[in-house]
């Protein structure tokens, strides 16, 4: 069925799924709009346009619908389920991206997504190609029983179709997923495959029990901070939008507070010294010039299941309102598109930082770029999560913890070090000295500094072409994925 599928590239299997993703009022959809912003981007490559027509289109589409039995009021009937799984380009295998859970998913929807794991991938040099997955669900709309059947019967149909393995595609958290919905999905795996001594790395964003690496759920968050810090630290991008250099004390607005969009502002708080500002949820959204408790929002949130009415912040009952607000900095960190010709003349920051995928329209982009604000593009701002996805994945195809090997050798190597220096110099350090210089790096440590190394390489190269050619960070971004991914086609040939 695979060798099908590799032969049948370029085409799709969707006739059944709705094709379109919500279209604005004038605004292309989103497919169309990241084939714009790559368009625009391969003007500034001397590749052949047939190459560049390979790297733009999506590889392969699986489509599918499948019956769960539900029931409701009393009675019991079949739903009909419609999900699908893109994978963009197999320049390097496994693909990789995430399944989303989400009234809004289609064909169009998983392509560009899918099309963006691609470009991003190659952007911090994480060495897959670009998938996504989604089912069209309300998930508040299910309960967890019915949750796990509809997530396990998906992995079968992915199974099936060889759509899913830790050495063909590997899944993990988006929107509305997480890893609760990774264990389903592994568990049905291995259960299907109990031969298969990988079976741990066919997805990503596992719990710990499962498998996962400490550092995943944090990720992404934390990716987006490292990158907008890496912006902000060069004087003339603060010059060039009246802001003084670094994080601290800027006013940021986030919308979106799930996993993307909490990790987000806990760190921009925690390590940046910023203020959060204003916090939306799909059902509303609150603001506090003066700044509002991250760490407490959130408790709030999940005792109330809304933002709204959270002490001493102003409610904004419309969520699309608080992207209107003063502040310098805004991450949107929801779904796509939220940035728009209607939206984007409204905003007030300078800094827009996108820790979801796609948040500007071709046209909001355009809008935003001429009022001069700073866009620190999603195909790199947000790569944090997958890049640690990497590192689970590695972690799973060796089947040991990082730092297991070397955590005591390092300290006991290290106490001598201090022993003889102490000796040597007849002073001694103090306990809380002693244990910060002799303390062994444990996963979390080693993964969020692989994390942050990968963030600022990465961005050094995007600020390399930006100066350059004297084009925005997207454009920069885009330039310098395209030529990695042409590069892994014409270094090898096309075969047969
Ligand atoms: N998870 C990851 O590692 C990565 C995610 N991304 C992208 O980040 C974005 C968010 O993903 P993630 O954080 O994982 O998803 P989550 O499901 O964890 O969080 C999304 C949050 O957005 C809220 N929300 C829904 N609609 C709106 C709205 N109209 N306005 C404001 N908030 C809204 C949701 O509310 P509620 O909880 O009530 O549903 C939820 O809290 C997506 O675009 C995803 O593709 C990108 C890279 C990696
Ligand atoms: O962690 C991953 O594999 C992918 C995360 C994702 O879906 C994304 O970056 O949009």
């Amino acid at each position: 069925m695979l060798s099908n599928l590799i032969t049948l590239k370029k085409s799709t299997f969707s006739s059944l799924g709705r094709y379109f993703s919500i279209k604005l009022p004038d605004e292309p959809s989103f497919l169309e709009q990241v084939g714009l912003y790559f368009d625009q981007a391969a003007k500034y490559t001397d590749l052949p346009q047939g190459l560049l027509k390979y790297i733009k289109g999506c590889n392969v589409v699986l489509s599918v619908k499948f019956p769960i039995e539900l029931t409701r009021n009393g009675k019991s009937d079949l739903h009909v389920v419609e999900a699908f799984r893109a994978q963009h380009s197999h320049h390097k295998l496994p693909t990789k991206g995430g399944i989303r859970y989400s009234e809004d998913v289609c064909q169009n929807e998983v392509e560009a997504l899918a099309s963006l794991m691609t470009f991003k991938c190659a952007c911090v040099d994480v060495p897959f190609g670009g998938g996504k997955g989604g089912i069209k669900i309300n998930h508040r709309k299910f309960t967890e029983e019915e949750l796990q059947r509809i997530t396990r019967r998906f992995t079968v149909e992915l199974l099936q179709k060889k759509f899913i393995g830790p050495a063909i595609d590997v899944p993990a958290p988006d929107y509305g997923t997480g890893p609760r919905e990774m264990g389903w999905i592994m568990n049905t795996y291995t259960a299907y495959n109990p031969d298969d001594i990988n079976g741990h790395g066919v997805v990503t964003g596992k719990g710990i029990r499962q498998g996962g690496i400490r550092g995943r759920a944090q990720a992404t968050g934390l990716g987006l901070y490292f990158a907008v810090r890496e912006t902000m630290k060069l004087e003339k991008n603060a010059k060039s939008i009246g802001l003084s250099v670094g994080l601290k004390d800027k006013k940021v607005i986030v919308t979106g507070l799930g996993n993307v969009g909490y990790w987000a502002a806990h760190f921009f708080n925690d390590l940046g010294k910023s203020k959060v500002v204003g916090v939306s949820e799909w059902n509303g959204a609150v603001y506090n010039p003066d700044g509002l408790d991250v760490e407490a929002l959130l408790k709030y949130k999940q005792e109330h299941g809304t933002l709204l009415n959270f002490p001493g912040a102003q409610n904004i009952p419309n969520p699309e309102d608080i992207m209107s607000m003063d502040c310098d900095i805004l991450l949107p960190c929801a779904l796509e598109a939220q940035i728009n010709k209607t939206t984007a003349p409204k905003i007030k920051a300078k800094v827009i930082g996108e820790g979801a995928n796609g948040p500007c329209t071709f046209e909001g982009d355009r809008i935003l770029n001429e009022k001069g604000c700073i866009i620190v593009p999603d195909l790199y701002a947000n790569a944090g999560g997958v890049t640690v996805s990497y590192f689970e994945w590695l972690k799973n195809l060796s089947h040991v913890r990082f730092g297991r090997m070397t955590k005591k050798y390092e300290e006991n190597s290290k106490s001598i070090l201090v022993d003889k220096l102490e000796t040597k110099f007849g002073k001694k350090f103090t306990d809380r000295e002693k244990k910060l210089i002799v303390q062994g790096a444990g996963e979390e440590d080693l993964v969020n500094s692989g994390l942050e190394s990968t963030m600022v390489d990465s961005f050094k190269q995007i600020e390399e072409i930006k100066n350059t050619q004297k084009i925005s960070y997207r454009m920069a971004a885009y330039i310098l994925s395209i030529k990695k991914i042409a590069l892994s086609y014409t270094d090898v040939g096309l075969w047969p």
